[in-house]
């Protein structure tokens, strides 16, 4: 599915959290308790495209290593940009 900013931005909170990563729509509500950067650093771009912000922190196989492979960030969709 094909996701708009004007959709992800619906999903900005604690216990219903999305954010952008490249092309993906990442939703990170379960994940955000066992990020290593702690929930708060989740939370400033919850919602919103965290995308430049991710990659100067992490390589982009961590999301699926530490999130997906786990259960607790789960793709959304493709982000129309
Ligand atoms: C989308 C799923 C995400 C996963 C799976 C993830 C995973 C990780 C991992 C494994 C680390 C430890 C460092 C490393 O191994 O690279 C980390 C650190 C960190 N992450 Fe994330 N992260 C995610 C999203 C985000 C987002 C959206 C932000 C906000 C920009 C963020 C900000 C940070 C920060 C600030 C650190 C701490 C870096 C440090 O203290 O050196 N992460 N994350």
């Amino acid at each position: 599915m094909s996701l708009s900013a004007e959709e992800v931005a619906k999903h900005a909170s604690k216990t219903d959290c999305w954010v952008v990563v490249g092309e993906e729509v990442l939703d990170v509500t379960e994940f955000m308790e066992d990020h290593p950067g702690g929930s708060k650093a989740i939370m400033m771009f919850a919602g919103r495209d965290a995308t430049e912000e991710f990659d100067m922190l992490h390589e982009r196989k961590v999301i699926k290593k530490y999130g997906i492979d786990e259960g607790t960030v789960v793709v959304k969709g493709t982000f129309k940009k």
